[in-house]
């Protein structure tokens, strides 16, 4: 980062500022610009008045003649003052009206690519960390503007009083950039010494805001206090905040002397253009109103120069932050979901064909040549124990992620060459954390796609047990279910399980995953949603994890994982009674409680029912 390398970048930094505030508001950029060029006409101006002004006042006769001569010039440098300040107050408050609306354009952007990226890139390494500093980019792009405009106005004030130097003297232009490299040099080393802390410092900011969220968020809170966990992870906090200040502390020291040295650099090149300037009136090459002049052009182009080199140096700073947010759009553009554009209908069959999945950050695959096949009508259970791949394979075949070998098809299209969106259209999906969107209780369930009115809303509610929790809703479907807002009303885990089984009830969808979907009911509404989902599987394919065995015993057929494979299949009779099978062992320990006559429930030959 040198300042060669500053002076290269500067101009498609601007280029792009200007192109985003294009994007968001022509005409305030136009006036803008307008208004910049216009300021810096009128500072030539009023720089070639001051020759007349001095000339006048020089010159030989009565003063009050020589006054006379000087106030056109006096009035010309006067008006160009004034309306310089008025276009300036213009440019502030357009240049004010543009950052927000750049800073928005920014986040939107970034929002998008973060939504438009396969799920798969949640799991690549490093990921989470660009998002992170993407952040931090759209934060200072609502500096861009400020710096743009401040930047342009310094260059129309440099050119201004440079073209007023050329013509008083040649040899002053090349002095004057002389005096302003040194500030230059050390303006964007102190940048760059910035940036670098920012960078190395990254992983530890990141620590701290997840450390603070826990520190303060209502969901851990009750497990904080009872774990008397606060003061390990405030000290944990402290030690990491402290690494961060001793890593700026260092930075802001570092600038210093960088700033330090630039200074007095900079003081021995000005001296060195003023003494230009008595020499050359000294040896008679410069006139004494064009000296005069000298002097306030001199004032204007340096505090110019000093302006470009300045807001060059922080235009080029927040550019380093805005290169981050760049490259995590194309990052998150390098896993934009790009598939197909096949568009499927509810699906008759789902079909896994040799399906290994191996995650990202991961060696080991999660599934190994798993095939398999749900149809329409049908229930496909999914049982293992934990970490065998259960969840893994329903969102594969849900088409969330997509197979690292083998294939899942949807009536014999492969998810890789169907339309993401249509696809998703065709499924619905109750994971084990499933989201409470700080939404009214309507649109948690229609998730902002309604159709088929309240009335569907009332039934998707009715069967999964949610129009018990609507009932006792102070503005029933138009209740805000977001503790921390006003108006809003807070569930209990069970509650928020019954909305989040409606909605995926009330999608006309032609695959329905239920992953745990009954975790956390009580046994009233788990029966229900048990008993009512052989009528809802009469249009759908149905995928259902779970580990109460009791559960799964409706279903067609339970798939037995264990470390990724396929050990076992079969109807629930079936797997109870192969006394050497996995699945038989499971329902053996879930049943071992020590409950009177257990034996009798449990025993497959007296009882294989669930
Ligand atoms: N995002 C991830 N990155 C890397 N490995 C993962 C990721 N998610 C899951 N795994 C691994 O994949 C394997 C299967 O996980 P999966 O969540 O599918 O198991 P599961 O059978 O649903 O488990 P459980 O019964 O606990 O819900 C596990 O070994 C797990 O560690």
């Amino acid at each position: 980062m040198t300042a060669r390398n500053m002076a290269r970048r500067l101009p498609s930094l601007m280029r792009r500022t200007l192109g985003l505030a294009w994007r968001v508001d022509r005409g305030a950029i136009t006036a803008l610009l307008i208004c910049q060029a216009i300021s810096g006409l009128l500072g030539a101006f009023g720089l070639l008045a001051t020759t007349g002004t001095i000339k006048a006042l020089i010159a030989s006769g009565h003063i009050i003649d020589r006054l006379h001569q000087a106030i056109p010039s006096i009035a010309v440098i006067a008006g160009a003052a004034g309306l310089r300040s008025l276009l300036g107050i213009t440019v502030t408050a357009l240049s004010s009206r543009i950052s927000p609306k750049i800073a928005r354009e920014a986040e939107l952007m970034m929002l998008d690519a973060a939504t438009a990226a396969e799920l798969t890139a949640y799991d690549r390494p490093g990921y989470n960390d660009r998002f992170s500093a993407a952040d931090r980019g759209v934060e200072v792009s609502r500096d861009l503007i400020g710096e743009t405009q401040n930047l342009i106005a310094s260059g129309a004030s440099l050119i201004a009083a440079a073209g007023v130097l050329a013509v008083l003297h040649p040899v002053l232009l090349p002095l004057l950039v002389l005096a302003a490299l040194p500030q230059g040099i050390a303006s964007v080393r102190s940048a760059r010494i910035g940036y670098v802390t920012m960078v190395k410092t990254h992983q530890d900011r990141r620590v701290l805001s997840l450390l603070r969220w826990y520190l303060v968020d209502k969901e851990p809170a009750d497990q904080i206090r009872s774990g008397t966990m606060a003061p390990f992870l405030l000290e944990k906090y402290r030690a990491v905040g402290d690494r961060v200040t001793a890593a700026t502390n260092n930075a802001a020291w570092r600038s210093a002397k960088v700033y330090v040295l630039g200074a007095i650099a900079t003081g021995v090149a000005t001296a060195l253009v003023w003494g230009a300037v008595v020499l050359l009136l000294a040896t008679g090459h410069m006139s004494l109103a064009s000296a005069g002049t000298a002097f306030f052009a001199l004032g204007a182009a340096s505090s110019g120069l000093r302006g470009i080199v300045g807001y060059g140096a922080d235009l080029y700073r927040t550019g380093l932050y805005l290169d981050d947010w760049s490259t995590f759009l194309d990052e998150a553009g390098g896993h934009r979901i790009d598939r197909g554009d096949q568009v499927p209908g509810s699906p008759l069959s789902v079909r896994a064909e040799n399906l290994t999945y191996t995650y990202p950050s991961s060696d080991t695959p999660s599934l190994q040549k798993v095939t398999l096949e749900v149809r329409r009508g049908e229930v496909l259970a999914l049982v293992g124990e934990n970490g065998s791949g259960k969840t893994t394979l329903s969102k594969i075949l849900a088409g969330l992620y997509l197979p690292t070998e083998g294939a899942v098809t949807w009536d014999g299209v492969d998810t890789c060459d169907l339309d993401s969106a249509a696809l998703w259209k065709e499924t619905a999906v109750v994971p084990q954390s499933y989201a409470r969107f700080p939404l009214t209780a309507r649109e948690n369930i229609t998730l902002g796609q309604p159709h088929g009115g309240d009335e569907a809303v009332h039934a998707a509610a009715l069967a999964s047990g949610a129009v018990d929790v609507l009932d006792d809703l102070r503005a029933g479907l138009d209740t805000l279910l977001a503790r921390e807002m006003w108006g809003g009303q807070e569930l209990s885990g069970g509650q928020w399980q019954r909305i989040a089984i409606a909605r995926a009830f009330y999608r006309r969808s032609g695959l329905l995953v239920l992953d745990e979907p009954t975790s956390a009911l009580d046994p009233r509404a788990e029966h229900r949603i048990f008993s009512g989902l052989r009528a809802l599987a009469r249009n759908r394919a149905v995928v259902l994890v779970s580990h109460r065995l009791a559960n799964v015993a409706m279903a067609d057929r339970i798939v037995v994982l264990d470390h990724g494979r396929i050990i076992q299949q079969g109807t629930f009779t079936e797997l109870v009674a192969d006394t050497s099978g996995l699945f038989h062992e499971l329902w053996q320990l879930q049943n071992d409680r020590g409950i009177p006559n257990q034996r009798e429930h449990t025993d497959p030959k007296e009882s294989t029912a669930p």
